[in-house]
């Protein structure tokens, strides 16, 4: 089948002297071959255009995209910034610290990102507070046989995120239900009415900040739930310039968000490889017996490299994250080409993390690249968490929760003398953007 891109626009334009890619439909411009096709849209705007191309993203305008590995150096570059973020979605990511540059972002940050690390992880407990609902859920899986994946993906790590904030469970079909009237936000249009995608999006909005506001107040009054929000409402509070509440409040709400699909999306994509290749799977398992139990803390993750490779190789064949927006602010050198200030960019992590000026034989899905490596993790190893400042603060929590989650499968199969099986075609229905996920419809059998 061909790309879904309009048959009618076939001019060749330039913008600051840069070609468009032709296709672009009226008011979603290329949006539908970016969301279902991605990868082949960027493959036919290199060979035809080079390695810099205008995509128009609808209603958030042309980015200047560019496939030299270059453009990831721009993650880094002092003079690009990421308040385009928020002009694209201002509704969920406005005043976060995604959108911030500079000092804003790093107060934020700073106060953030130490409850992220090994050392603030395995001090509040995550690793235990994660390892019963993992396993609950994967033998859930065992005795119901057959599962639609990315579904249950989508509600364990919805889960184990709640559990992070500390929300008790009988309150989670309530948290459940404001969440993904959230998430309309993303694709609500501008008409702001009764019954509306954008007045139920804003609401739940309002509800969700409300929570995370009596939590806030509950940790300052010594009645936290978890670790990690006291943790991060004490760093907020030591810092030179205390930081209001309402920046803290958007940033929990940022964590519930940026933690959500993409590490769903990655989880499914593991069990999908695992299922259609036989081999992965035998290693787990061995690995798993060997262990023999959910490893809870990050000193132990160095026990289950096999796991680890596969969370890392997914992640690369599968990145969750795709594109990254970003503005120049002054004029910029990138490649050959001198582009001017002002200039909407988007940087393609997905081209990268597939590409063969980056990895040996880039297509094929291979444990063995980390597992025989010698060298320690560099940035553009793990360049699906972005790079410089803004990459991602949930890395390690990933990486924790992705190998205790391939331990507890294996693990909980294997004993009852099953294994994954794929029960439906894997490349219908993909989708890369916002995030990339499987098909919504890809079921996975036990037996
Ligand atoms: C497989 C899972 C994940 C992937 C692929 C991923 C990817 C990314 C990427 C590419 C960025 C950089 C954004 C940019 O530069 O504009 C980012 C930032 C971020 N991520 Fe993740 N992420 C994942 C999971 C998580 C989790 C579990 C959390 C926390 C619970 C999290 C929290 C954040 C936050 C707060 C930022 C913003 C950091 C900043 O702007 O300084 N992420 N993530």
């Amino acid at each position: 089948m061909d790309m879904l891109l309009n048959p009618l626009d076939r001019r060749h334009r330039l913008r600051d002297d840069i070609p468009v890619v032709p296709g672009a439909f009226p008011l979603v411009g290329h949006l539908p071959a970016i969301v279902c096709d991605l990868p082949r849209l960027l493959r036919r705007a290199e060979r035809t255009l080079g390695s810099h191309f205008w995509l128009d993203f609808g209603p958030a305008g042309h980015l200047m995209t560019c496939v030299d590995p270059d453009a990831f150096a721009l993650l880094r570059h002092k003079d690009v910034s990421s308040a385009l973020i928020e002009e694209i979605a201002p509704e969920l990511l406005g005043g976060t610290l995604v959108a911030q540059d500079g000092g804003a972002h790093r107060q934020a940050r700073d106060a953030i990102k130490a409850a992220f690390l090994p050392k603030g992880l395995t001090q509040a407990g995550i690793g235990n507070l994660f390892a019963p609902v993992i396993q609950a859920r994967v033998q859930a899986w065992r005795d119901r046989g057959d599962v639609t994946i990315l579904r249950e993906t989508g509600d364990l790590m919805l889960k184990l995120i709640f559990s992070l904030m500390g929300i008790p469970a009988q309150d989670l079909p309530g948290w459940h239900r404001k969440y993904r009237q959230l998430l309309q936000l993303i694709v609500a249009p501008p008409v702001d009415l009764p019954g509306l995608p954008l007045r139920r999006g804003r609401a739940a909005r309002d509800w969700i900040d409300a929570q995370l506001r009596q939590f806030v107040r509950d940790a300052r009054a010594h009645a936290a739930r978890t670790g990690l929000i006291n943790d991060m409402v004490s760093a907020f509070d030591r810092g030179d310039d205390a930081l209001s509440d309402d920046v803290l409040v958007a940033n929990i709400r940022l964590l519930l968000l940026a933690g959500h699909d993409t590490t769903a999306s990655t989880m499914a994509w593991m069990v999908i490889e695992l299922a259609r290749q036989p081999g992965l799977w035998d290693a787990l398992v061995e690995e798993a017996q060997r262990v023999g139990a959910v490893p809870t803390r990050h000193a132990d993750l160095a026990q289950c490299p096999v796991a680890e490779a596969l969370f890392r190789e997914t992640l690369r064949v599968h990145p969750a994250t795709t594109l990254l927006p970003r503005r120049a602010l002054q004029e910029l050198q990138l490649g050959q080409r001198r582009i001017p200030a002002g200039t909407h960019l988007c940087i393609p992590l997905l081209h990268f993390s597939t590409s063969a000026l980056l990895h040996e034989a880039p297509d094929q899905f291979r444990l063995a690249r980390w597992l025989q490596r010698t060298e320690p993790i560099r940035p553009v190893d793990m360049l699906q968490f972005g790079t410089g400042p803004h990459v991602c603060i949930g890395y390690h929590l990933v990486w924790l929760e992705m190998v205790q989650f391939c331990i507890a499968l294996a693990l909980t199969m294997h004993k009852a003398g099953v294994r994954p099986r794929l029960l439906s075609a894997v490349e219908k229905g993909r989708r890369y953007f916002p995030t990339a996920h499987p098909s919504m419809k890809i079921r996975i059998g036990f037996s």
